[in-house]
Protein backbone atom coordinates (compact mmCIF):
# COMPACT_ATOMS: atom_id res chain seq x y z
CA UNK A 1 0.00 0.00 0.00
CA UNK A 2 1.28 3.30 -0.50
CA UNK A 3 1.45 5.85 2.56
CA UNK A 4 -1.77 8.30 3.09
CA UNK A 5 -0.47 11.58 2.19
CA UNK A 6 -2.80 14.63 3.26
CA UNK A 7 -5.28 16.54 0.80
CA UNK A 8 -4.46 20.32 1.29
CA UNK A 9 -6.80 22.25 -0.54
CA UNK A 10 -5.68 26.30 -0.53
CA UNK A 11 -7.09 30.02 -1.72
CA UNK A 12 -9.88 27.50 -4.51
CA UNK A 13 -11.06 29.00 -6.54
CA UNK A 14 -13.60 27.68 -9.94
CA UNK A 15 -15.82 29.45 -11.81
CA UNK A 16 -18.00 28.85 -15.02
CA UNK A 17 -18.55 31.92 -16.20
CA UNK A 18 -20.64 33.86 -13.95
CA UNK A 19 -20.93 31.06 -12.17
CA UNK A 20 -18.37 30.93 -9.07
CA UNK A 21 -18.36 26.68 -8.19
CA UNK A 22 -15.83 27.30 -5.73
CA UNK A 23 -15.03 30.32 -3.80
CA UNK A 24 -11.27 30.90 -2.09
CA UNK A 25 -12.07 27.38 -0.27
CA UNK A 26 -8.84 25.95 2.18
CA UNK A 27 -8.80 22.71 4.14
CA UNK A 28 -6.71 19.90 4.54
CA UNK A 29 -7.90 16.03 5.16
CA UNK A 30 -5.65 13.69 6.91
CA UNK A 31 -4.34 10.45 6.62
CA UNK A 32 -5.50 7.84 9.13
CA UNK A 33 -8.65 9.46 9.61
CA UNK A 34 -12.11 9.34 7.34
CA UNK A 35 -13.33 12.80 6.49
CA UNK A 36 -16.45 13.43 5.38
CA UNK A 37 -17.10 16.30 3.03
CA UNK A 38 -20.20 17.71 2.95
CA UNK A 39 -22.38 20.62 1.69
CA UNK A 40 -25.99 20.80 0.09
CA UNK A 41 -26.62 20.30 -3.15
CA UNK A 42 -24.95 22.75 -5.62
CA UNK A 43 -22.74 23.77 -2.38
CA UNK A 44 -19.25 23.13 -4.91
CA UNK A 45 -17.92 19.18 -3.55
CA UNK A 46 -18.17 17.71 -7.13
CA UNK A 47 -16.58 20.66 -8.30
CA UNK A 48 -13.97 20.73 -5.61
CA UNK A 49 -12.89 16.91 -6.33
CA UNK A 50 -12.93 17.49 -10.12
CA UNK A 51 -10.34 20.08 -9.63
CA UNK A 52 -8.47 17.77 -7.56
CA UNK A 53 -8.27 15.04 -9.52
CA UNK A 54 -6.84 16.84 -12.25
CA UNK A 55 -9.97 16.89 -14.26
CA UNK A 56 -11.03 20.76 -14.31
CA UNK A 57 -8.69 23.58 -14.07
CA UNK A 58 -8.80 25.49 -10.93
CA UNK A 59 -9.42 29.30 -11.54
CA UNK A 60 -6.72 30.52 -8.85
CA UNK A 61 -5.51 28.52 -5.45
CA UNK A 62 -4.46 24.52 -5.58
CA UNK A 63 -5.58 21.24 -4.49
CA UNK A 64 -2.52 19.03 -3.88
CA UNK A 65 -1.91 15.91 -2.56
CA UNK A 66 0.73 16.58 0.02
CA UNK A 67 1.93 19.17 -2.56
CA UNK A 68 1.86 17.51 -5.60
CA UNK A 69 -1.43 17.92 -7.80
CA UNK A 70 -2.86 15.12 -9.31
CA UNK A 71 -1.61 15.72 -12.83
CA UNK A 72 2.12 15.70 -11.57
CA UNK A 73 1.92 12.73 -9.50
CA UNK A 74 4.47 10.20 -10.65
CA UNK A 75 2.21 7.07 -9.82
CA UNK A 76 -1.40 8.13 -10.16
CA UNK A 77 -3.14 5.11 -9.42
CA UNK A 78 -1.13 3.59 -6.69
CA UNK A 79 -1.14 6.87 -4.81
CA UNK A 80 -5.41 8.01 -5.30
CA UNK A 81 -7.99 5.93 -5.62
CA UNK A 82 -11.20 7.88 -7.09
CA UNK A 83 -14.64 7.32 -8.03
CA UNK A 84 -16.48 10.12 -9.29
CA UNK A 85 -19.63 9.76 -11.47
CA UNK A 86 -18.86 6.04 -11.62
CA UNK A 87 -20.79 4.40 -14.68
CA UNK A 88 -20.71 0.72 -16.03
CA UNK A 89 -21.19 -0.86 -18.94
CA UNK A 90 -24.53 -3.07 -18.71
CA UNK A 91 -23.25 -5.58 -20.79
CA UNK A 92 -20.01 -6.49 -19.24
CA UNK A 93 -19.37 -8.25 -16.01
CA UNK A 94 -17.34 -6.49 -13.10
CA UNK A 95 -14.68 -8.77 -13.74
CA UNK A 96 -14.47 -8.03 -16.78
CA UNK A 97 -14.86 -3.74 -16.05
CA UNK A 98 -11.83 -4.24 -13.24
CA UNK A 99 -9.61 -6.34 -15.78
CA UNK A 100 -9.60 -3.60 -18.50
CA UNK A 101 -9.23 -0.90 -16.44
CA UNK A 102 -6.14 -3.16 -14.65
CA UNK A 103 -4.88 -3.66 -18.05
CA UNK A 104 -4.92 -0.01 -19.12
CA UNK A 105 -3.00 1.19 -15.82
CA UNK A 106 -0.51 -1.98 -15.21
CA UNK A 107 -2.13 -3.20 -12.46
CA UNK A 108 -1.44 -7.18 -11.88
CA UNK A 109 -4.57 -9.07 -13.29
CA UNK A 110 -4.51 -10.62 -9.88
CA UNK A 111 -5.49 -8.12 -8.20
CA UNK A 112 -8.76 -7.74 -9.71
CA UNK A 113 -9.45 -10.91 -7.94
CA UNK A 114 -8.35 -9.26 -4.50
CA UNK A 115 -10.45 -6.47 -4.49
CA UNK A 116 -13.28 -7.88 -5.71
CA UNK A 117 -13.16 -10.16 -2.21
CA UNK A 118 -12.44 -6.81 -0.35
CA UNK A 119 -15.37 -5.14 -1.45
CA UNK A 120 -17.84 -8.25 -0.87
CA UNK A 121 -18.33 -9.04 -4.86
CA UNK A 122 -16.86 -12.03 -5.72
CA UNK A 123 -20.16 -14.30 -5.78
CA UNK A 124 -21.55 -11.84 -7.86
CA UNK A 125 -18.31 -11.17 -10.51
CA UNK A 126 -19.24 -12.68 -13.23
CA UNK A 127 -22.73 -11.05 -13.81
CA UNK A 128 -23.52 -8.22 -16.18
CA UNK A 129 -23.45 -5.30 -13.80
CA UNK A 130 -26.70 -4.06 -15.75
CA UNK A 131 -28.43 -6.42 -13.09
CA UNK A 132 -26.87 -4.91 -10.42
CA UNK A 133 -28.63 -2.92 -7.44
CA UNK A 134 -27.28 0.33 -6.54
CA UNK A 135 -25.35 -0.97 -3.77
CA UNK A 136 -23.62 -3.34 -5.60
CA UNK A 137 -22.48 -0.31 -8.46
CA UNK A 138 -21.16 0.85 -5.47
CA UNK A 139 -19.28 -1.68 -4.03
CA UNK A 140 -17.92 -1.80 -8.05
CA UNK A 141 -17.04 1.97 -7.37
CA UNK A 142 -15.14 1.05 -4.80
CA UNK A 143 -13.65 -1.92 -6.08
CA UNK A 144 -12.30 0.74 -8.63
CA UNK A 145 -10.81 2.80 -6.27
CA UNK A 146 -9.14 0.01 -4.82
CA UNK A 147 -7.09 -1.74 -7.67
CA UNK A 148 -3.72 0.33 -7.45
CA UNK A 149 -4.03 -0.63 -3.78
CA UNK A 150 -3.51 3.70 -3.23
CA UNK A 151 -3.06 5.72 0.10
CA UNK A 152 -5.35 8.07 -0.99
CA UNK A 153 -9.54 7.85 -1.50
CA UNK A 154 -11.50 9.98 -2.89
CA UNK A 155 -15.09 9.02 -2.79
CA UNK A 156 -18.26 10.81 -4.13
CA UNK A 157 -21.36 9.92 -2.11
CA UNK A 158 -20.35 6.17 -2.06
CA UNK A 159 -23.18 5.85 1.04
CA UNK A 160 -25.80 7.64 -1.52
CA UNK A 161 -28.68 5.05 -1.84
CA UNK A 162 -27.26 1.24 0.48
CA UNK A 163 -29.55 0.02 1.69
CA UNK A 164 -29.22 -0.44 5.60
CA UNK A 165 -26.70 -3.44 6.01
CA UNK A 166 -24.75 -1.95 3.24
CA UNK A 167 -24.26 1.24 4.90
CA UNK A 168 -23.11 -0.75 8.06
CA UNK A 169 -20.53 -2.77 5.59
CA UNK A 170 -19.42 0.68 4.09
CA UNK A 171 -19.05 1.92 7.62
CA UNK A 172 -16.82 -0.41 9.22
CA UNK A 173 -14.70 -0.50 5.80
CA UNK A 174 -14.02 3.09 5.50
CA UNK A 175 -12.93 3.19 9.19
CA UNK A 176 -10.51 -0.09 8.38
CA UNK A 177 -8.81 1.33 5.20
CA UNK A 178 -8.18 4.90 7.78
CA UNK A 179 -7.01 2.43 10.67
CA UNK A 180 -4.30 1.04 7.64
CA UNK A 181 -3.21 4.54 7.15
CA UNK A 182 -4.98 5.94 4.13
CA UNK A 183 -6.64 9.29 3.65
CA UNK A 184 -10.06 8.69 2.82
CA UNK A 185 -12.11 11.50 1.58
CA UNK A 186 -16.13 11.03 1.35
CA UNK A 187 -18.60 13.17 -0.20
CA UNK A 188 -22.49 13.58 1.03
CA UNK A 189 -24.85 16.25 1.24
CA UNK A 190 -26.47 14.51 4.31
CA UNK A 191 -24.30 14.80 7.51
CA UNK A 192 -26.74 12.12 9.28
CA UNK A 193 -25.78 9.72 6.24
CA UNK A 194 -22.35 10.09 7.28
CA UNK A 195 -22.14 10.94 10.81
CA UNK A 196 -21.78 7.13 11.93
CA UNK A 197 -18.45 6.82 9.55
CA UNK A 198 -16.23 9.87 9.58
CA UNK A 199 -13.70 11.36 12.43
CA UNK A 200 -13.16 14.60 10.49
CA UNK A 201 -15.49 16.86 8.99
CA UNK A 202 -15.01 19.82 6.03
CA UNK A 203 -18.49 21.37 5.97
CA UNK A 204 -18.94 23.59 2.47
CA UNK A 205 -21.82 26.23 1.23
CA UNK A 206 -22.19 27.93 -2.02
CA UNK A 207 -18.61 27.25 -2.56
CA UNK A 208 -17.32 28.83 0.53
CA UNK A 209 -15.75 26.82 3.62
CA UNK A 210 -18.13 26.99 6.58
CA UNK A 211 -16.49 24.70 9.08
CA UNK A 212 -13.45 22.05 9.20
CA UNK A 213 -12.39 20.02 12.05
CA UNK A 214 -13.29 16.79 13.82
CA UNK A 215 -17.08 15.57 14.21
CA UNK A 216 -16.73 16.03 17.56
CA UNK A 217 -16.67 19.65 17.81
CA UNK A 218 -19.75 19.92 15.60
CA UNK A 219 -21.45 17.88 18.41
CA UNK A 220 -20.11 20.48 21.06
CA UNK A 221 -21.83 23.05 19.19
CA UNK A 222 -24.56 20.58 18.56
CA UNK A 223 -25.29 20.27 22.57
CA UNK A 224 -28.15 22.14 24.25
CA UNK A 225 -27.93 25.80 22.49
CA UNK A 226 -29.67 28.44 21.04
CA UNK A 227 -29.76 29.75 17.20
CA UNK A 228 -30.42 33.09 16.64
CA UNK A 229 -30.01 35.47 13.61
CA UNK A 230 -30.42 39.38 12.83
CA UNK A 231 -30.69 41.07 9.93
CA UNK A 232 -28.13 43.39 11.35
CA UNK A 233 -25.28 40.52 12.20
CA UNK A 234 -22.53 42.87 13.37
CA UNK A 235 -24.06 44.15 15.80
CA UNK A 236 -25.66 40.97 17.45
CA UNK A 237 -22.15 39.51 17.03
CA UNK A 238 -21.02 42.82 19.31
CA UNK A 239 -23.49 41.89 21.82
CA UNK A 240 -23.08 38.24 22.14
CA UNK A 241 -19.14 39.45 22.58
CA UNK A 242 -20.33 42.13 24.86
CA UNK A 243 -22.25 39.36 26.99
CA UNK A 244 -19.28 36.68 26.95
CA UNK A 245 -21.48 34.25 25.10
CA UNK A 246 -19.38 31.94 22.65
CA UNK A 247 -20.80 31.22 19.52
CA UNK A 248 -20.33 29.96 15.81
CA UNK A 249 -21.65 31.51 12.99
CA UNK A 250 -23.26 29.67 9.71
CA UNK A 251 -25.60 30.72 7.01
CA UNK A 252 -28.88 31.33 9.11
CA UNK A 253 -27.66 32.74 12.17
CA UNK A 254 -25.32 32.38 14.96
CA UNK A 255 -24.88 28.80 16.91
CA UNK A 256 -24.93 29.92 20.67
CA UNK A 257 -23.02 28.08 23.51
CA UNK A 258 -26.28 28.93 25.90
CA UNK A 259 -29.48 26.28 26.60
CA UNK A 260 -31.73 29.30 27.54
CA UNK A 261 -33.11 31.77 24.06
CA UNK A 262 -33.96 33.91 27.03
CA UNK A 263 -30.62 34.74 28.02
CA UNK A 264 -29.64 35.39 24.53
CA UNK A 265 -32.55 37.34 23.88
CA UNK A 266 -31.65 39.19 26.45
CA UNK A 267 -28.22 40.02 25.26
CA UNK A 268 -30.10 40.88 22.10
CA UNK A 269 -31.80 43.46 23.64
CA UNK A 270 -29.34 44.58 26.03
CA UNK A 271 -27.31 45.35 23.04
CA UNK A 272 -30.21 47.36 21.32
CA UNK A 273 -30.80 44.35 18.23
CA UNK A 274 -33.69 43.35 16.33
CA UNK A 275 -33.60 39.85 15.95
CA UNK A 276 -35.59 37.78 13.11
CA UNK A 277 -35.16 34.48 14.82
CA UNK A 278 -34.74 32.88 17.72
CA UNK A 279 -34.87 29.35 18.97
CA UNK A 280 -33.50 26.53 20.68
CA UNK A 281 -31.56 23.89 18.81
CA UNK A 282 -33.67 21.78 17.81
CA UNK A 283 -32.32 18.07 16.83
CA UNK A 284 -28.95 18.31 17.78
CA UNK A 285 -25.99 17.76 15.05
CA UNK A 286 -28.41 17.76 11.85
CA UNK A 287 -29.94 21.03 12.52
CA UNK A 288 -26.66 22.36 13.87
CA UNK A 289 -25.44 21.37 10.33
CA UNK A 290 -28.22 22.65 8.37
CA UNK A 291 -27.69 25.64 10.39
CA UNK A 292 -24.47 25.93 9.35
CA UNK A 293 -24.85 25.58 5.38
CA UNK A 294 -28.18 27.37 5.21
CA UNK A 295 -30.45 24.55 3.77
CA UNK A 296 -33.03 25.49 5.35
CA UNK A 297 -34.10 28.40 7.82
CA UNK A 298 -34.73 28.25 11.84
CA UNK A 299 -37.29 30.53 10.57
CA UNK A 300 -41.22 28.96 10.05
CA UNK A 301 -42.84 27.51 7.24
CA UNK A 302 -43.97 31.11 6.39
CA UNK A 303 -41.40 32.84 6.86
CA UNK A 304 -41.87 34.00 10.05
CA UNK A 305 -39.48 34.55 13.05
CA UNK A 306 -39.78 31.16 15.35
CA UNK A 307 -39.90 31.86 18.83
CA UNK A 308 -39.32 30.00 21.92
CA UNK A 309 -42.23 28.02 22.66
CA UNK A 310 -40.51 26.03 25.62
CA UNK A 311 -40.95 22.70 23.46
CA UNK A 312 -38.61 22.66 21.41
CA UNK A 313 -35.92 21.85 23.97
N1 LIG B 1 -19.53 22.65 -15.91
C1 LIG B 1 -20.26 23.57 -15.27
N2 LIG B 1 -20.70 24.67 -15.89
C2 LIG B 1 -21.42 25.61 -15.24
N3 LIG B 1 -21.76 25.54 -13.94
C3 LIG B 1 -21.34 24.46 -13.26
C4 LIG B 1 -20.58 23.41 -13.88
N4 LIG B 1 -20.31 22.45 -12.93
C5 LIG B 1 -20.89 22.90 -11.79
N5 LIG B 1 -21.51 24.09 -11.98
C6 LIG B 1 -22.22 24.87 -10.96
O1 LIG B 1 -21.38 25.00 -9.85
C7 LIG B 1 -22.10 24.90 -8.62
C8 LIG B 1 -21.52 23.77 -7.77
O2 LIG B 1 -21.83 22.52 -8.36
P1 LIG B 1 -21.26 21.13 -7.83
O3 LIG B 1 -21.78 20.06 -8.74
O4 LIG B 1 -19.81 21.23 -7.64
O5 LIG B 1 -21.97 21.03 -6.41
P2 LIG B 1 -22.12 19.76 -5.48
O6 LIG B 1 -21.89 20.24 -4.10
O7 LIG B 1 -21.26 18.66 -5.96
O8 LIG B 1 -23.62 19.39 -5.65
P3 LIG B 1 -24.27 17.96 -6.00
O9 LIG B 1 -24.22 17.19 -4.72
O10 LIG B 1 -25.66 18.34 -6.43
O11 LIG B 1 -23.44 17.39 -7.12
C9 LIG B 1 -23.55 24.71 -9.03
O12 LIG B 1 -24.17 25.98 -9.04
C10 LIG B 1 -23.45 24.16 -10.42
O13 LIG B 1 -24.61 24.48 -11.18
Amino acid sequence: MASGIPIEVSGLTKRFGQVTAVDDLSFRVEPGRVTGFLGPNGAGKTTTLRVLLGLERASAGTATFGGTPYTRLEKPVATVGAALDASFHPGRTARNHLAVYATATGIPKQRVGEVLDIVGLADYADRRAGGYSLGMRQRLALAYTLLGDPGVLVLDEPINGLDPEGIKWIRVFLQSLAKEGRTVLVSSHLLSEVQQSVDDVVIISRGKLVKSGPLSSLEIEASPSTVVDSPDRDRLRAALDQAGLAYSEGRNGFIVDEPDPGRVGHAAFTGGVELNSLHRLKSGLEESFLTLVGDIGPDGPDGHPVYPTGEEA
